[in-house]
Parts: structure tokens; C-alpha cells; sequence
């Protein structure tokens, strides 16, 4: 069976990468599996510890370091952030294409790691805009929205370390962008 691609999607914290995975997570003919991640982070209102993210303690992340089960992490704003090694392994080796979607120091590491991974990168129409849906979220104090948007500014300056941009102005229509790149990349795979 051929291993399934490896999709990575960054781009700043609020700029809609949760909503429009939604839509074009729903097109099955992509056979995505999203690839959840650990983290440090405390839960948001709306998020399930193993749907969402892993929630772990920093001793548990600090552990699974140590012990190699991680493709790749970062800290951001405080926090750890990291991809579980086996379970993007054994999806792949499943035929699954799998989608990352993770901050740009980690996805550096995985470009390291898997040379041939597709790297997305999503920018919002403005960088206002970008304010505007990190607040209108409520998820964050503004002390974290401060460091955030901070954090954005110096994440856009690595656009071009990406093969794919895309604009995040009407979340179906980037979805849809992003359906047609991974189907481009499953025509490319089977060609090979
Ligand atoms: N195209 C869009 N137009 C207007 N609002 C949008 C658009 N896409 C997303 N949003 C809104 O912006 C906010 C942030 O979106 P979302 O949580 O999906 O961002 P994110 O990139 O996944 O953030 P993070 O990386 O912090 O998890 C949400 O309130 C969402 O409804
Ligand atoms: N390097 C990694 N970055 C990740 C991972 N999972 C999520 N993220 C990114 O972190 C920020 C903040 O996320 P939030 O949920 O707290 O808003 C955002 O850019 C995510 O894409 C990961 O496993 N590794």
C-alpha cells in the first residue's frame, strides 16, 4: 500500500485554520485523518481532551521529549506544543494522508524531517482582520491576544519558506483551495 501524504497547515493563531479545516475535513474523496496533537495548554470552553488536542501536564510533555515520541514540538506563548510520532506513522502507513496543523517552528522541524510533506501556509486578508477574529474568539485574556498578535507579525515573515498560501477571506472558498492542493498532490502520488 502506498503511505499516505503529509499535509502541513500553519499560519497565525486566529486566522481560521479550526474553521476551514471544518469544511473541507467533510470532503471524504481528500481520505484526511487530522493528526492530534499534545499540549500544555489549558482547555478552552468548547475544546475535548482527545478530540481537540491531547491536554497533557508539562512533566508528561517534558517526558514524551525525552523519550523521542514526538515528530517534532515547540513552546508558543507559553505553552508546549507537539505532533505524537506513532500515531502520524501508523495513519500514513494506512494509506491516510495526514494533516498537521501546527506553528511554523515545528513545521521547519517536519520539512526537515519528511522533505516531500506539502507546507500550507494561511494569511488573513488583513492584519487588523487577524485582531479582529482573535478578540471576536473570546477564548484568550488580553494579556495572551497581546503576545499572539506579536507572535503573528514575525510568523508571516516565513511565508516563503511555504509552497502553498492561502488567503483565509471567505473560509469555503480557502477550504476549497486547500481540497484542490491536496488533490493535486494525490494525482502527483499516483503518477509516481
Ligand atoms: N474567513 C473568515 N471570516 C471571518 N471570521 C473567520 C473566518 N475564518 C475564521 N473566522 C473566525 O475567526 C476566529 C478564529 O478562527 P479559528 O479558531 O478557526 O482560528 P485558528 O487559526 O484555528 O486559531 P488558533 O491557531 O489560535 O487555534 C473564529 O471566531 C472564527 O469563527
Ligand atoms: N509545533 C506545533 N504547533 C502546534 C501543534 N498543535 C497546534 N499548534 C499550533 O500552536 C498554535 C497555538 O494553538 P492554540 O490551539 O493554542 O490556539 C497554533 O499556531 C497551532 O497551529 C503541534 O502539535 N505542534
Amino acid at each position: 500500500m502506498k503511505k499516505g501524504l503529509l499535509i502541513i497547515i500553519s499560519g497565525p493563531s486566529g486566522v481560521g485554520k479550526g474553521t476551514v479545516r471544518d469544511f473541507f475535513m467533510k470532503d471524504n474523496s481528500l481520505n484526511l485523518t487530522y493528526s492530534i496533537s499534545m499540549t500544555t495548554r489549558k482547555p478552552r470552553e468548547n475544546e475535548v481532551d482527545g478530540v481537540d488536542y491531547l491536554f497533557v501536564s508539562k512533566e508528561a510533555f517534558e517526558k514524551a521529549i525525552e523519550n523521542g515520541e514526538l515528530l517534532e514540538w515547540a513552546e508558543f506563548v507559553g505553552n508546549y506544543y507537539g505532533t505524537p510520532l506513532c500515531q502520524v506513522e501508523r495513519l500514513r502507513n494506512e494509506g491516510k494522508n495526514v494533516l498537521l496543523e501546527i506553528e511554523v517552528q515545528g513545521a521547519q522541524q517536519v520539512s526537515e524531517k519528511v522533505p516531500d510533506a506539502i507546507t500550507i501556509f494561511m494569511i488573513p486578508p488583513t492584519m487588523d482582520e487577524l485582531e479582529n477574529r482573535i478578540r471576536g474568539r473570546k477564548s484568550e485574556a488580553e494579556e495572551v491576544i497581546q503576545e499572539r498578535l506579536a507572535k503573528a507579525e514575525k510568523e508571516m515573515k516565513l511565508i516563503k519558506d511555504y509552497k502553498y498560501v492561502v488567503c483565509n477571506d471567505d473560509p469555503e472558498l480557502a477550504a476549497q483551495y486547500i481540497g484542490l492542493i491536496v488533490k493535486r498532490h494525490m494525482n502527483l502520488a499516483k503518477d509516481e
